[in-house]
């Protein structure tokens, strides 16, 4: 039987649309989460767990801008590696505080983690990736115009500022990670995509301005861990088709080829549901099954009971 999982928790399983922004939230969230991911190590899993942080790092990002001139600003990479480090944080101790209340007595280590990506990515010259708060269009308009931010309207959800989210290339600290894994510590990593850097000839590494979609960056992870279930844990119970219209119908069981002709007509929107189902189908590609379903119905999910599974 099957059981090496990568989870990856969505940001908005951590911060939900509209919930105010503040860290009691958020650990009650985490908690929350905690609480499934423990389930799924006591179904007998080896699991590796790893994180958005969209709203998180679009709201260090304001908290930078709001201070200019009080406090010297970071730019986007180092407020990637400050959403890691607070997710990690909270993740890490309250899956911690779970696994000793259920008498499970595997370790739990969060990795600071960078992702390697290509500066000539096309993404930096065309912002995809939403962070940060939700604002109506009227909104909007006028913080564009004038705060300068680019911004897209999210999956029918509102509006939110978007960056560049360049296709991750690979893991900076796999090896480490991966040995980690191997001798059963259940390990957080890639948290928020995983912090951007490009690689020099010479093989030096710097930070660059982007925010790395973490199903993408989740996906590499699972190809290194050789997992069997890539599994992406959002706010919908399934992927749908001819979503939030009428004809709405959920997805239970795709096929790649299915899945592939879905994304062929548009179904998925670019900044949301679109890199899941890429991420999805690759993984799959491999033999392998993912699945997308939510937080609550993850742990049925994982038993097939919940979701969208594609195989
Ligand atoms: N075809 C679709 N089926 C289901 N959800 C969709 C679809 N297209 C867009 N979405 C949106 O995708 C959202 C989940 O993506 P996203 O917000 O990026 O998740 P997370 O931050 O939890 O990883 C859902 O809340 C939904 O609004
Ligand atoms: N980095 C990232 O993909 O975050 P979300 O899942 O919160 O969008």
């Amino acid at each position: 039987m099957s059981r090496r999982v990568v989870i990856a928790l969505g940001g908005n399983a951590i911060l939900r649309p509209h919930q105010e922004a503040t860290y009691l939230n958020q650990l009650e969230n985490v908690r929350k989460s905690s609480e499934i991911i423990a389930e799924i190590v006591q179904q007998g899993y080896e699991v590796i767990v790893t994180h958005g942080n969209g709203p998180q790092v679009g709201l260090i990002l304001r908290q930078n801008e709001e201070a200019k001139g009080v406090v010297s600003p970071f730019p986007l990479d180092v407020c990637n590696a400050k959403s890691q480090g607070m997710i990690g944080y909270m993740l890490d101790q309250c899956l911690k505080n779970e696994l000793t209340r259920r008498g499970l007595r595997q370790q739990v280590v969060s990795v600071l983690t960078q992702t390697q990506v290509l500066s000539d990515d096309v993404a930096f010259q065309r912002p995809t990736k939403p962070i940060g708060t939700f604002y109506t269009e009227q909104e909007a308009r006028i913080i564009m115009q004038e705060k300068g931010w680019e911004m897209q309207e999210d999956a029918g959800r509102g509006w939110r500022r978007v960056v560049a989210s360049p296709q991750p290339q690979s893991i900076m600290e796999a090896k480490t990670i991966m040995e980690l894994v191997a001798s059963g510590v259940i390990v957080i990593a890639s948290g928020g995509g995983g912090i951007p850097v490009v690689q020099a000839a010479d093989g030096t590494i710097a930070g660059v301005e982007a925010v790395v979609d973490k199903d993408r960056s989740g996906l590499k992870l699972a190809q290194e861990a050789d997992a069997d279930i890539f599994m992406m844990v959002t706010d919908v119970n399934h992927v749908f088709i001819h979503y939030g219209t009428p004809e709405q119908e959920a997805l239970r069981q795709v096929s790649v080829q299915e899945a592939r002709q879905h994304m062929e007509d548009g179904q998925f929107s670019s900044g949301s549901m679109g890199p899941k189902m890429e991420a999805a189908i690759q993984f799959a590609e491999w033999g392998k099954r993912a699945i997308i379903c939510s937080l609550d119905e993850a742990a049925a999910a994982i038993e097939g009971q919940s979701g969208t599974h594609i195989s």
